[in-house]
């Protein structure tokens, strides 16, 4: 494109630079708070936070959706006091985003009995009545937050319970330190950093150039197939995995190899899913299950994946009884792949 064309490109391309240094200005905010205690500690003052009870976020329900309730420093300093308990609690929360406008968010639970809150957990029933809402498991609750919501509170879970299982260091046994944040911890006796841990699960949609595998596992709910995943293991690169991951379940050598998304995860314990696109081998078709792993796996077709999604629901099915499976839902990113393929079925060749 070229830099002199005219007024409304001009215009469009300032858009771009306005929109671009607002994600700028707000990354380097947060970048800041991460590292720095004192200005992190000076965020909690104006910022929000969203609260927990033992991993469970506070929501408020509203027509078919779930809400998210901010509280600000002031209003938990409150609670805090009401039940009696000190705002030393307030040193577990956990930053987890900022807006635009450079508010800081964070997350607390009040139900973990953590190192520096021994003793101090509330109770839950009482936090409801005070707070007016509910302490609701987030694999009850993901699917009917909007999506920011959605991500927020997958953070924050991810960030608290990896917080609350790495408490004393295991090479001297002590107990850790959190910085304000919670972007690190830090053994006092041998200065050792821990970071949060993510594990990277690779989840592929496998074609046969006509049709998709999909599979299921005994503990997916019921009538729920999706695409093969896997968590990588340490040396794999990503090709690597899948290329194990679909030997391993059933049996099959990947010919094609295409990249398509990634998307945190929260269940059961927070994953990074990389979701990708493969094809088989041409007549190399044939399934060979680890019913240790799967419990089915098979072929679909187009049309038969096309109907599925148009009216995913596993109680529509159940009702008109024509279909006997249904998909992962939206926020998922194996519906996302699903979908892709029946819209658009291509892959490269998979780097030697
Ligand atoms: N968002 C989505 O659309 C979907 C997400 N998933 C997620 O993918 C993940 C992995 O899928 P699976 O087929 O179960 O993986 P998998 O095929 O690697 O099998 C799980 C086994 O891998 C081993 N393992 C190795 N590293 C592990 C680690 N860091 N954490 C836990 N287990 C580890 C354990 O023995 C475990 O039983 C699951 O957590 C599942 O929730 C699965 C399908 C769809
Ligand atoms: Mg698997």
């Amino acid at each position: 494109m070229s830099l002199y064309c005219g007024t409304a490109c001009r215009r469009k391309i300032f858009w771009c630079y306005r929109l671009l240094s607002t994600y700028v200005t707000k990354t380097r905010y947060l970048c800041e708070l991460k590292e720095d205690d004192d200005a992190c500690k000076k965020a909690q003052q104006t910022g929000a936070f969203y609260l927990f009870h033992n991993l469970a976020p506070l929501l408020q329900k509203s027509e078919h959706q779930y809400l998210a309730p901010q509280h600000s420093l002031l209003e938990l300093e409150r609670l805090l006091s009401k039940f009696g308990q000190d705002s030393q609690i307030l040193e577990d929360s956990v930053l987890i985003g900022c807006s635009e406008e450079q508010e800081a968010w964070f997350a607390l639970d009040l139900g973990l009995n953590s190192s520096s809150s021994i003793n101090a957990s509330l109770q839950k029933a009482e936090i409801e009545t005070a707070l007016q809402g509910s302490f609701i498991k987030l694999t009850k609750a993901l699917f009917e937050l909007n999506v920011k919501d959605a991500s927020l509170l997958s953070t924050a879970q991810a960030l608290l319970r990896w917080h609350d299982a790495h408490q004393f260091c295991s090479r001297s046994g002590q107990p850790t330190k959190k910085n304000v944040s919670g972007s690190k911890r830090v053994c006092p006796s041998n200065n050792i950093i821990y970071y949060p841990q993510v594990a990277p699960v690779v989840i592929t949609l496998v074609s046969d150039g006509t049709r998709c595998l999909l599979v299921r596992q005994s503990s997916f709910p019921k009538g729920m197939y999706s695409a093969l995943a896997g968590f990588c293991d340490i040396g794999e690169s990503l090709e690597e995995t899948v290329r194990r991951e679909i030997a391993e379940e059933v049996g099959l050598e990947v010919d094609r190899l295409h990249y398509s998304a990634s998307q945190h995860w929260p269940f059961p314990n927070s994953t990074l899913m990389i979701a990708c696109h493969a094809t088989v081998k041409p007549g190399q078709t044939e399934l060979q299950v680890n019913l240790r792993e799967l419990e089915a796996a098979a072929w679909f077709s187009r049309d038969e994946v096309a109907t599925v999604l148009r009216r995913n629901n596993p109680s529509n099915q159940q009702q008109s009884g024509a279909v006997p499976f249904w998909l992962p839902p939206k926020l998922a990113i194996a519906h996302q792949l699903i979908k892709e393929w029946v819209e658009k079925p291509t892959c490269s060749p998979l780097p030697a």
